[in-house]
């Protein structure tokens, strides 16, 4: 085992290997059986494709793991086994809320896939749990404000990154290009400059570099090994592939990021924070004699690369869709458009207060939000206590599956749900519908922490690109594919290129 790379022997173990290899030899077996059925594709075997379903423990058929199909036969709460690891699926609107938040403190613990916990290893806001996660997401959410309100408030500064943005796509000369990198140049520098205290410049090699790892492995997460982490972590730790250049790319963020930190800690003035670092090593030093105090160099460099990541990939990810599904549809744009024109006018900034004067618009961002449904099996989750959910009883440390794409593709609240349509979110006059059943950030005690500063985000940079341009296709309108490509925990956007023609 020496001779491959990335070997953690610490990780090794005989029987976690074994057991890995009994799952492979299953999993191959299946994957044979599926390849006879015609619409098989390989994205198609996402994470559920070699689970086996169980409810009081039934093994189900083969080719029937869609758990949509799997909720019509078992009900709203049943059991997968993920590997040797038990999840509960809670699928609809209604045991979704029962669980997060009407017994929201019961479901509040954050559960483990292999692939998560080898990344994030459970210290920084996302992955933690108990008292580490209380301390750090009261210190966040309250920091995140502070710096919302400071001297250069959020909103100035996105109008400033989305006026670069504007710039930066009329240079492009109306020539056809995949806007992906524009966008989380963009994006990425919004939590940048509330985190390091400053943004980049588009042409740093530091920070593209940076990007390009990102994006990386956003495409790395599409692919088999990397999904296959999630069910044979101790023999794919032992397997070369994509899923290994995954892991060294984070870990090259993480270095990004944790030299940031020990830079801040060099130069911090603690009368006068920058920006969320300075004000964490400030907290810490507050903290200095508490025993119980869970705030460290080790929790603070990891919740800045978990603020980093969480506010990059998701916010640039719905953009880079938004863009895909509103090239395809022209009439949607010249009616966004037209708003945009009455309410805001060509010659200032799009601003939130604008929002409330602009139904069709706001109807289109939740409607592209609920139809990529971008995270459909939420972040898993997991209870914290023995619980006794409904007529069940969930044991302590069960991961949860709760699964937003079954509120975000409710049938009887959003009629023909897998097709876009604003009206989902119009009333009869033309007025902006609200639904409770929009739940694109989860809802709860774990809900989003930045679902505010998203939601800014999306609706300035998307108003400003179609203040200033009209979208042109590359190719007819009716063959651009909106579908998302599923992998395991993220819908991603198809590939696509677009030209920004200036209005
Ligand atoms: C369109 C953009 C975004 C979407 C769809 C999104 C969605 C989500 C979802 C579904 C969760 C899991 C909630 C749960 O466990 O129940 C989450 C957690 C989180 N998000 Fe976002 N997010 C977005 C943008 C952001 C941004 C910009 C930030 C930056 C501050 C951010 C920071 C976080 C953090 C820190 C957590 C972990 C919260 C916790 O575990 O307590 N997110 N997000």
């Amino acid at each position: 085992y020496c001779t491959v790379p990335y070997v953690d022997h610490s990780a090794f173990s005989a029987i976690a290997l074994l057991e890995d290899l009994l799952q492979l030899i299953t999993l191959s077996e299946r994957h044979r059986e599926r390849r006879k059925s015609p619409p098989w594709r390989p994205w198609e075997q996402p994470l559920f494709s070699c689970w086996y379903a169980s409810h009081a423990s039934w093994h189900l058929p083969h080719g029937e793991a869609d758990l949509k199909k799997l909720s019509e036969k078992y009900g709203p709460v049943f059991t997968l086994h993920l590997g040797p690891q038990k999840v509960v699926v809670l699928y609809g609107y209604d045991v979704v809320k029962e669980a997060l938040v009407d017994q929201g403190d019961d479901f509040s613990g954050r559960g483990s896939l292999p692939l998560l916990k080898k990344l994030f290893q459970g210290t920084g806001i996302v992955t933690s749990n108990g008292e580490t996660w209380k301390q750090l997401r009261r210190f966040t959410l309250t920091t995140l404000r502070d710096f919302g309100m400071g001297k250069k408030g959020i909103e100035e500064r996105i109008q400033e990154e989305a006026h670069f943005l504007v710039e930066r796509l009329k240079n492009t000369r109306e020539r056809p290009l995949n806007p992906g990198n524009y966008l989380i140049h963009a994006v990425s520098n919004i939590i940048c400059s509330i985190v390091f205290g400053d943004r980049f410049n588009y042409e740093d090699k530091k920070f593209l570099t940076l990007i390009d790892w990102i994006e990386e492995n956003s495409q790395l997460q599409t692919s088999i090994h990397t999904q296959a982490y999630n069910f044979f972590p101790t023999l794919m730790d032992y397997i070369p592939g994509p899923h290994q250049l995954l892991i060294k790319n984070f870990e090259k963020i993480d270095k990004f990021t944790t030299d940031i930190v020990l830079e801040h800690q060099k130069t911090l003035d603690p009368t006068c924070p920058r920006d969320f670092i300075d004000a964490f090593l400030n907290k810490m030093e507050q903290e200095k004699g508490n025993v119980d105090s869970k705030f460290t160099i080790e929790t603070l460099s990891r919740t800045t690369l978990d603020l980093f990541l969480a506010g990059t990939g998701t916010t640039s990810t719905t953009l880079r869709f938004a863009i895909l599904i509103l090239h395809k549809y022209p009439e949607i744009v010249e009616k966004m458009q037209k708003e945009i024109d009455s309410v805001i006018g060509r010659d200032r900034s799009p601003r939130m207060s604008d929002r409330s004067q602009m139904p069709f618009t706001d109807a289109v961002i939740h409607e592209i939000q609920r139809y990529i449904d971008f995270l459909p099996i939420n972040v898993p989750h997991a209870v914290i206590r023995d619980t006794k959910f409904r007529d069940y009883f969930i044991p302590k440390d069960t991961m949860i599956f709760p699964m937003l794409s079954s509120v975000l593709h409710d049938n009887k609240e959003f009629p023909n749900p897998e097709k876009f349509d604003p009206g989902h979110f119009l009333n009869a006059n033309g007025t902006f519908k609200k639904s409770d059943y929009f739940m694109p950030f989860s809802t709860g005690k774990r809900v989003c922490a930045g679902e505010g500063l998203a939601r800014m985000e999306i609706f300035i940079f998307l108003t400003s690109i179609l203040q200033n341009f009209t979208l042109k296709p590359t190719v007819d309108h009716k063959d651009i594919d909106i579908s998302p490509i599923i992998t395991s925990l993220a819908n991603m956007p198809q590939h696509y290129e677009v030209s920004f023609v200036p209005r």
